[in-house]
């Protein structure tokens, strides 16, 4: 098996037991560095990126709490809290399907470019997309304009467990060959 292939294979979202280890900004911005090379087409690199590093976490999480509801609030904020810091990531929205398509395709190639160098460095990813990412109280919060989407946030943090692997469907069971 091909080191890629390899990688590929093994990542797994981290969504838990995150180890008590800071996720620096020069980290996130080199795994970035590499990550926006993935295709994107037209080259509109529909993407910007709001960290919150460790020190601003407590802050941030405080903030975004408030936009839930007062009997969500406990859960949110030990919900939040686990990650050792947050990337939010920001796609670029085109009023044309076709290119609003190509946005979120490039989106998604340059996240998983980003989940395979993190976990090369043992560093946990998940992309999350819970319903707040669509709430304009939470756009207000970041700075999220008018023609742009929070594509997700990504959870990040060191850890010592891998989960186990969720089994995938084998190919043949979806794959077909035209005409046959
Ligand atoms: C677009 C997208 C959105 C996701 N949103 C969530 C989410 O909101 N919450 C979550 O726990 N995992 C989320 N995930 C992670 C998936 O649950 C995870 O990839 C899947 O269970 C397979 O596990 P693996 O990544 O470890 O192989 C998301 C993944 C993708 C690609």
């Amino acid at each position: 098996m091909t080191n890629i292939a390899k990688t590929i294979r093994e990542r797994r979202s981290i969504k838990a037991g995150y180890i008590d280890k800071e996720v620096t900004q020069e980290t996130v911005l080199s795994l970035l560095e590499d990550a926006v090379w993935a295709p994107n087409h037209g080259l509109r690199e529909p993407w910007r990126f709001i960290f919150v590093p460790a020190d601003e976490k407590e802050g941030f999480v405080e903030d975004l709490v408030k936009t839930f509801p007062p009997d969500m609030r406990d859960n949110r904020r030990n919900y939040f809290s686990q990650p050792a810091a947050i990337l939010v990531v920001v796609m670029t929205e085109d009023p044309r399907q076709k290119q609003w398509d190509e946005n979120f395709g490039a989106i998604g190639a340059m996240i998983q470019n980003f989940q395979l160098l993190a976990w090369e460095q043992q560093l946990g990813v998940v992309w999350k997309t819970n319903p707040h990412i669509y709430d304009p109280k939470v756009h207000e919060l970041l700075g999220v304009e008018k023609g742009e989407k929070i594509a997700g946030f990504l959870h990040l943090g060191y850890f010592d467990e891998v989960p186990p692997a969720k089994k995938r469907t084998p190919i043949e069971d979806k794959f077909s060959v035209y005409g046959k």
